[in-house]
């Protein structure tokens, strides 16, 4: 198989569609590319394709895998990645993914905190009502996601999307082993720490230390060592968020990181609160405002009005000249577009009412700054715009589907070109019948835009009329998801992979001299298991780990221990 790095344009497809575009970087378990789908039919050609090297991945555990990814590809719901296929390429098992321009969520919050500020309150509830809706949606489906984490949260069009979802169980053949291998250990529940499973709730946990980040862009539980981060998750205090942010929204995150799994709300029973209920009210509205095409609307009218002004002008400066024939002609056409202004006038004064009652009442909800733009810091002073979309976002993204209309500037001054102008503006082909219906120029968003935020709506609809009383006495709702029984399916070779991995990534970017310098520190601080996190701390921070290098060797050490714990579990379960 050719290495995907080889690929260029003109070079063979992948999986005979796929045209791979550029590198999107690389993650624990592979690489990750952007490609263009030769085939699509949907709308959205660019797609994001997974390649995960199989490693000893043995016959019926790619099977598995296989037949799991099918699955995921059954769930739809706009705030989760949409797993469009997987196949097996060479010695690759390549997953297809809709592609999130606005990268990850871990991006974001770098790139807010080296800009010295901090994310809204509604911007931050607006993104947690999305997550906690994927969630409810998969709880409710009996998947649980094991890996919830900024990097896996994705962002498109300011809507975000949850991803990876049971791609770790996927790769490494048991979820619980999933739970405890993937990456990172700051959004480890207690429960998971002290092996007593995962279940929805401990997502919840994930969540909730997703939402601290958010709010104070840094993790929730913090520590200089892999063991102090797990110390303070297991029996440190609940972290509080910052006064600047409301009373309520830090009682839910509190509630969100009980340290007792049945202490911590589900995804619904916290939607389900006033607080949430409310903003998810205000969020639904936004969403109806721009999925109409209200905000395009205005700038259509105010283009349109001031053509009008722009025709009297002309019709001024024609009765001043002698006029010739042609000109006479060209009057003649420029008053009939003149007539059609000003119905269009009338129909533009209904329309500007009809936003602006829209607008005022948006307002009356608590919803001051309209235009929270993070994703386009630039355009600062237009406080019209509804912040979670911006329509020029998805015009740019939507490229060829949409055309651009003529700016008022550029109308020329000349009465020949201009007559060009007006042709071209759609003047002639306005017909009366057509004034009476929406007219051509306020389709803004593509399909797939408006579907998503139609499906959006149509989610928290459901959450809002939801009654939660009900919820145990219908025999048509799928059971909560249950911690997995029975022991765990351990695929070591996979598991080595990842230790390997991890291995030759900080000895990348520590050199082996040094990385085997603090690996033998840290092995015999964690040798000596009362010793006190100051040691270990002390160990990691002999190797300046400001890029959290030394966490990584600890994170190293406990893998390989509890590596060891289940060969030695494996062993004692084997026939003799
Ligand atoms: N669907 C996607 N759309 C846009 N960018 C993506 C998408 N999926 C992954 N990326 C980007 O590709 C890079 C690698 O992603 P990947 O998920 O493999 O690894 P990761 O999240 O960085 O680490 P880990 O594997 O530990 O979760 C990241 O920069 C990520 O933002």
């Amino acid at each position: 198989m050719p290495r995907f790095q080889e690929l260029e344009s003109g070079q063979p497809l992948v999986a005979k569609r796929y045209n791979i575009l550029q590198s999107l970087g690389r993650g624990s378990f592979g690489s990750v590319y952007l490609v263009l789908d030769t085939r699509a039919t949907d709308g959205e050609q660019l797609k994001v394709l997974k390649q995960i090297p199989l490693g000893d991945l043995q016959p019926d555990e790619t099977v598995r895998a296989t037949q799991e990814a099918q699955l995921l590809s059954q769930l739809h719901h706009p705030a989760i990645l949409t797993f469009y296929h997987s196949f097996l390429e060479g010695d690759a098992f390549c997953i297809i993914t809709e592609y999130c321009q606005d990268r990850d969520l871990d991006c974001k919050l770098e790139e807010v905190r080296r800009a010295g500020r901090s994310l809204p309150e509604i911007q931050v509830i607006d993104w947690l009502i999305q997550l906690l809706l994927a969630l409810h949606y998969m709880h409710d489906r009996r998947i649980l996601h094991r890996d919830l984490k900024a990097k896996n949260v994705f962002l498109k069009r300011n809507l975000v999307k949850i991803g990876d979802f049971g791609v770790s169980c996927l790769l490494m053949g048991s979820c619980d082993l999933a739970t405890t291998f993937t990456g990172t250990p700051y959004y480890m529940s207690p429960e998971v720490l002290n092996h007593q499973g995962y279940d929805s709730k401990s997502d919840i946990w994930a969540l909730g230390c997703l939402l601290y980040e958010m709010c104070c862009l840094t993790h929730a539980f913090q520590g200089p060592s892999f063991l102090s981060v797990v110390m303070k998750i297991v029996e440190g205090e609940t972290p509080t968020l910052p006064a600047a942010f409301s009373a309520d929204l830090n009682s839910v995150m509190q509630r969100m990181l009980q340290k007792q799994p049945s202490s911590r709300p589900s995804a619904a029973e916290i939607l389900k609160t006033k607080f949430m209920e409310e903003h998810m009210q205000n969020l639904k509205d936004r969403f109806v405002f721009e999925s109409s095409g209200a905000e395009k609307d205005a700038e259509f009218i105010a283009n349109k009005m001031q053509s009008k002004v722009h025709l009297q002008t002309l019709r001024e400066w024609s009765e001043l000249e002698k006029m010739t024939p042609r000109e006479r002609m060209r009057l003649r056409k420029l008053q009939a577009a003149d007539e059609k202004a000003g119905r269009l006038r009338k129909l533009a004064e209904e329309k500007y009412e009809e936003i602006h009652t829209r607008r005022r009442e948006l307002r009356r909800r608590h919803f001051e700054t309209l235009s929270l733009d993070v994703l386009n810091e630039s355009r600062e002073d237009d406080t019209c715009r509804s912040q979670p979309i911006s329509s020029q976002d998805l015009q740019s993204v939507a490229g060829s589907q949409v055309e651009s209309k003529p700016q008022l500037h550029d109308i020329p001054e000349d009465p020949q070109a201009a007559e060009v102008y007006y042709n071209q503006d759609g003047f002639d082909s306005w017909s009366e019948d057509e004034e009476t219906e929406t007219p051509a120029e306020t389709l803004y968003l593509s399909d797939p835009q408006v579907s998503e935020l139609e499906a959006m709506m149509k989610h928290m609809q459901e959450v809002l009329e939801e009654d939660l009383s009900d919820e145990s006495g219908d025999p048509a709702k799928p059971e909560a998801p249950q911690s997995p029984q029975g022991p765990p399916m351990i695929n070591s070779s996979l598991l080595e992979t990842r230790i390997q991995n991890l291995r030759e990534s900080v000895c990348r970017r520590l050199g082996s001299e040094v990385f085997q310098r603090l690996y033998e520190n840290l092995k015999a601080v964690r040798q000596r298991r009362g010793a006190e996190d100051g040691a270990a701390g002390e160990a990691v921070n002999q190797a300046e780990d400001e890029h959290g290098v030394g966490l990584q060797v600890d994170q190293l050490l406990f893998y390989e221990e509890e590596l060891q714990k289940m060969r030695q579990l494996q062993e004692d379960r084997a026939p003799e």
